[in-house]
């Protein structure tokens, strides 16, 4: 059970004598199991809410309650256990190691597990069968398509078991085509449970979510089931 709430967050970027507020007070739940959507124009504070949200950055105030856990002051430790094991990040490049193969890239995120060689591959390649290319795991990056390798990504993501899954305009480097093969993904991992949040700026694509959240200067204009 994953429960997001996030309320009355904002935050700020200093740098020098420049605050650029991002966000300005978010009060935002999201529930196990919804697929949710989030669009605004470039610089809205997207990307922003969702690495709070991920735990890859910290709000300048409010307060944030993951699964009812206050993450105010939580010490990158905490954070980082959380990323991973209950939040995990796909990206719009990837950021796939082009050294690697399919399954050792998939494999990083179980690295520092105590768990066997032999089952460490094992759920590397139940993960690569959920996104459909178990065919693919001695491949390395530059051998397979642009779908192919956030297939690959959303294996990564998976296979620690997190039950979140954001993404960051997971569809912007892809034809319209393989945006929605992967957008097809997105919804059975969505189906089989898992929470789904991601920022586009396609509606075709977000038409895929159950609920659209727009954001427009740092705050919610509408949040809407769709
Ligand atoms: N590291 C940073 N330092 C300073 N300002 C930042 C930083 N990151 C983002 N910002 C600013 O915060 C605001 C929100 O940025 P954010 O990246 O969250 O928007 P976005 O909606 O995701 O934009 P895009 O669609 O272009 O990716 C913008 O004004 C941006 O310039």
């Amino acid at each position: 059970m994953t429960t997001i709430e996030l309320k009355d967050i904002t935050k700020e970027y200093r740098s020098d004598e420049i605050i650029t507020p991002a966000l300005k007070n978010i009060s935002l739940k999201i529930g196990t199991g919804e697929f949710v959507a989030i669009m605004g124009a470039s610089g809205s504070g997207k990307t922003t809410l969702l690495n709070i949200i991920g735990c890859m950055d910290v709000p300048t105030s409010g307060t944030y309650l993951l699964d009812n856990e206050d993450l105010g002051g939580a010490k990158e430790k905490r954070l980082s256990s959380i990323r991973g094991k209950k939040i995990s990040f796909v990206f719009q490049n990837f950021a796939l190691i082009g050294d690697y193969t399919v399954l050792e890239n998939v494999e990083i995120p179980l690295i520092k597990q105590p768990l066997s060689k032999a089952e460490r591959k094992k759920r590397v390649l139940s993960a690569l069968e959920l996104v459909g290319i178990s065919n693919l795991a001695k491949k390395k990056p530059s051998n397979i398509s642009g779908g192919q390798k956030q297939r690959v990504a959303i294996a990564r993501a998976i296979v620690c078991g997190a039950e979140t899954i954001l993404a960051d305009e997971p569809t912007g480097a892809l034809d319209s085509k393989t945006g929605n093969e992967i957008m097809r993904v997105f919804s059975e991992l969505n189906n089989m449970g898992k929470t789904v949040i991601l920022i586009t700026h396609d509606k075709n694509v977000a038409s895929y979510a159950k609920r659209l959240i727009t954001i427009q200067d740092g705050r919610i204009l509408s949040d809407e089931g769709i």
